[in-house]
């Protein structure tokens, strides 16, 4: 079998050179040119695996070519070469439809590395299982879903920054799961930060490490989410939450491909592709100088929006049998009559993650397993309403990061609770509580309880009345043990 081939299109001769001794080292093909028109001609006679361009040619720009290529060989990434300190030549060109870029002077090992990428795209055995036309975790045959797979699948062949919009629980951690799924990264880690979730003093050890002995209790050596992701993809959730400071620093990270652990004198190269989420408007942030205007710009590179279910109403039929599917098992619940018509009335504001729980407690009212419109106690919010109101903005800081798998962030809650520790007693009038850590989440218990009683258990109403995440409400009811009360 011929080994995968190659294009290379630079007019330095000794780049050149270069960047064909790699690449034939690799076991590679490769077949070089200098001009815009000389890469074209190629380009009409052979197919490549992949194409590495500079950026400026003799006769043209290398933009030029990443237009072409990706409008006319769409299976074939393109890969530009830009110059020393042009961030913005290589947001450019990602936006333009280039796979990914390397920064002059070149550092081989990052060449490899991208190119072992590109090769693993051209690549149909090293496909990962969910590749495009196999199964998707993102349920929903609508024209909006439709088009937002087909996005997903053309995402998942680039290197870019993918900056996801959309409402809380609208799926957009589903969808960046999807993305790494589908790409050549699917072996390596996907790493979820919350960046709400992370104390400030923290960021930077959480981010990018620390040596042994960097500061008081650092007593061992550790990583930090970038080598964590290194790899594979680090996504970046609640990221309009990140303190200016930190901005500056992440924003040097993802430019530069390196990150220093906090005592460490010696910069370490990562390899991560970078997904953000939120559910604020960023450009407005940005205005209101909250959100630095560059990492802005280098975040959002190429955008996907995720409708709210409440446009997609004609998913429902499917979105409720799978989430019954996966509470019930198979056959172990339906809907009884009417109720289709009752959910398609409702706005919820909390999208899918409001579904999962609105048919979670109704399974528990339900007898035999047949949920009843009475079942679902849905309150205010529906279609039509002058103002449905999104869910609110993270507030707390928790779960700052998830590595799990999705299928583990199904929402449900672990069984049997504990009773809370005596230490936690509320001291009287006037003492002091003998341990206020344990005194302090037997009062977030109670609040937490509280919300959860006044609403049924129903956690995005319970979230909405205590001004946090539906997340951050999970996940402190896994950390003080509070569970749905049994059907
Ligand atoms: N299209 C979909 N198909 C199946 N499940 C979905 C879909 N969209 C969302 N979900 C489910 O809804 C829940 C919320 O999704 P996810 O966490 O991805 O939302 P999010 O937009 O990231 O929320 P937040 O803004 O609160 O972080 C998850 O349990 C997820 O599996």
């Amino acid at each position: 079998m011929s080994s995968p081939r190659i294009l290379v299109v630079d007019d330095e001769p000794d780049l050149r050179e270069l960047l064909e001794i790699t690449l034939l080292k690799m076991g590679l093909d490769v077949d070089s040119a200098a001009t815009v028109r000389e890469a074209r001609a190629l380009l009409g006679q052979k197919a490549y695996a992949l194409v590495l361009t500079d950026m400026r040619l003799p006769d043209g720009l290398g933009l030029e070519l990443v237009r072409e290529v990706a409008a006319n060989h769409k299976s074939t990434p393109i890969a530009v070469i830009t110059a020393y300190g042009s961030a913005e030549n290589a947001v450019v060109a990602l936006k333009a439809g280039a796979f990914d870029y390397v920064s002059k002077p070149v550092v081989l090992d990052d060449l490899r590395a991208m190119v072992r990428s590109a090769l693993k795209l051209s690549d149909p055995a090293a496909q990962p299982a969910d590749a495009p036309g196999g199964t998707s975790r993102l349920i929903g045959a609508s024209p909006a879903m439709q088009a937002l797979r087909a996005q997903i699948a053309r995402l998942a062949r680039s290197q870019a920054p993918i900056a996801i919009n959309g409402e809380s629980g609208s799926g957009k951690e589903l969808a960046a799961r999807e993305i790494h799924a589908q790409s050549a990264r699917a072996g390596k880690p996907f790493v979820a930060v919350n960046c709400g979730a992370i104390p400030e003093a923290l960021m930077e050890a959480e981010f990018f490490g620390y040596r042994k002995g960097a500061f008081t209790g650092a007593n061992d050596e550790r990583d930090g989410f970038f080598q964590a992701a290194n790899g594979g993809t680090l996504m970046l959730d609640e990221v309009a939450d990140l303190p200016l400071a930190m901005q500056v620093k992440l924003l040097r990270a993802i430019q530069e491909r390196r990150v220093r652990k906090i005592g460490a004198t010696a910069e370490e190269p990562v390899d991560v592709r970078i997904i953000s989420a939120t559910h604020k408007d960023l450009a407005k942030c940005v205005e209101n100088g909250s959100f630095r205007q560059d990492l802005f710009y280098r975040l959002n590179v190429i955008e996907l929006t995720l409708p709210p279910l409440r446009e997609r109403l004609d998913d429902l039929p499917l979105l409720v049998d799978a989430i019954l599917a996966r509470l019930a098992g198979p056959g172990g619940a339906r809907l009884g009559p009417g109720v289709l018509d009752a959910l398609r009335s409702y706005a919820f504001p909390g999208n899918v993650r409001e579904l999962e729980n609105v048919l979670e407690r109704a399974l528990a009212f339900a007898d035999d397993g047949v949920i009843e419109t009475g079942d679902l106690l849905l309150k205010g919010a529906k279609i039509g309403d002058a103002a449905v109101v999104p869910q609110p903005v993270a507030a707390a800081p928790v779960a700052p990061v998830r590595v799990a798998a999705p299928e583990e962030e199904s929402g449900a809650v672990p069984e049997a609770a504990a009773p809370p520790p005596a230490s936690a007693q509320p001291p009287s009038a006037d003492a002091l509580p003998s341990n206020l850590p344990d005194y302090l989440s037997q009062v977030e218990r109670d609040i937490i309880l509280r919300a959860l009683n006044q609403t049924q258990f129903n956690r995005t109403q319970a979230a909405s009345l205590l001004g946090i995440s539906v997340r951050q409400l999970r996940y402190q009811m896994q950390k003080l043990d509070i569970h749905a009360p049994e059907p």
